[in-house]
């Protein structure tokens, strides 16, 4: 890769993230500080702008991103220190190659309440919902299962464990009352996807909870009626 090309494109990645990242922040997606977003520069080898770690996603910048290789080293002198969880932007782009250009990961109290409601399967299952399209499968009825890994404070294991478990089919993972990391081939694709997850882990929450809380039960009568 040539210095031009990648001076060229550091800004329109910086200026991408940052627009994802305010976005997603005016949701509430980013509660204190946490979540981090990347963008691949190229694959072999690895190169990819990363937010740097604790920044206020409410007010990211481009001069909150930095670049760095598939170790998290960044490419370039910089007082900057990349996410604490790099590792795991670098596992998605190595195993999953061109379908993963862009990275981004936040913490919401609707993927935090289903990683933990489900963890015991170690996946959730979502069947047969529209925004499943969403993620670029378009079959009819179709069913994703969402792998949940567990939470784990070592981010190389994290990371490690995390590879295990990505279909590529599924663009995103959850980790146990943490949060998710999705992708996607650019971040356009990547943000819907993290819309469509967001939009599905409520629905379903929700509706488990209506059923279990005996309206199902009452609506089913009056619908004989
Ligand atoms: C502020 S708690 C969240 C962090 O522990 C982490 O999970 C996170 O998402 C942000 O880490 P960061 O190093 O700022 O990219
Ligand atoms: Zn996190």
């Amino acid at each position: 890769m040539s210095q031009t090309f990648f001076q060229e494109d550091r800004f329109r990645i910086a200026e991408q993230l940052v627009n994802v990242s305010r976005n997603f922040a005016e949701k509430g997606w980013f509660p204190a500080t946490s979540g981090n977003l990347s963008v691949k520069l190229n694959q072999d080898p690895l190169m990819f702008g990363v937010t740097a770690s604790g920044r206020d996603k409410e007010s990211l910048t481009i001069h909150d991103i930095l670049f760095v290789d598939g170790d998290s080293k960044a490419l370039e002198p910089t007082s900057l220190k990349p996410s604490a969880e790099t590792l795991v932007h670098a596992e998605v782009y190595k195993k999953i190659g061109a379908g993963a250009g862009a990275v981004l990961h936040v913490h919401t109290i609707y993927n935090n309440l289903i990683s933990e409601v489900y963890a015991e399967q170690g996946s959730v299952t979502i069947t047969d919902m529209e925004l499943i399209k969403g993620l670029n499968i378009w079959e009819e009825g179709a069913t994703i299962e969402v792998p949940i890994v567990e939470n784990f404070a070592d981010i190389p294991k994290l990371a490690a464990e995390i590879g295990k478990r990505l279909d590529p089919r599924v663009p995103g993972v959850l980790i146990r009352k943490h949060g998710i990391y999705a992708w996607g081939e650019d971040v356009a694709a990547a943000k819907r996807h993290v819309q469509a997850f967001e939009f599905m882990f409520q629905y379903q929450f929700l509706y488990q909870q209506f059923l279990r809380s005996g309206n199902a039960a009452q609506l089913a009568v009056a619908n004989a009626l």
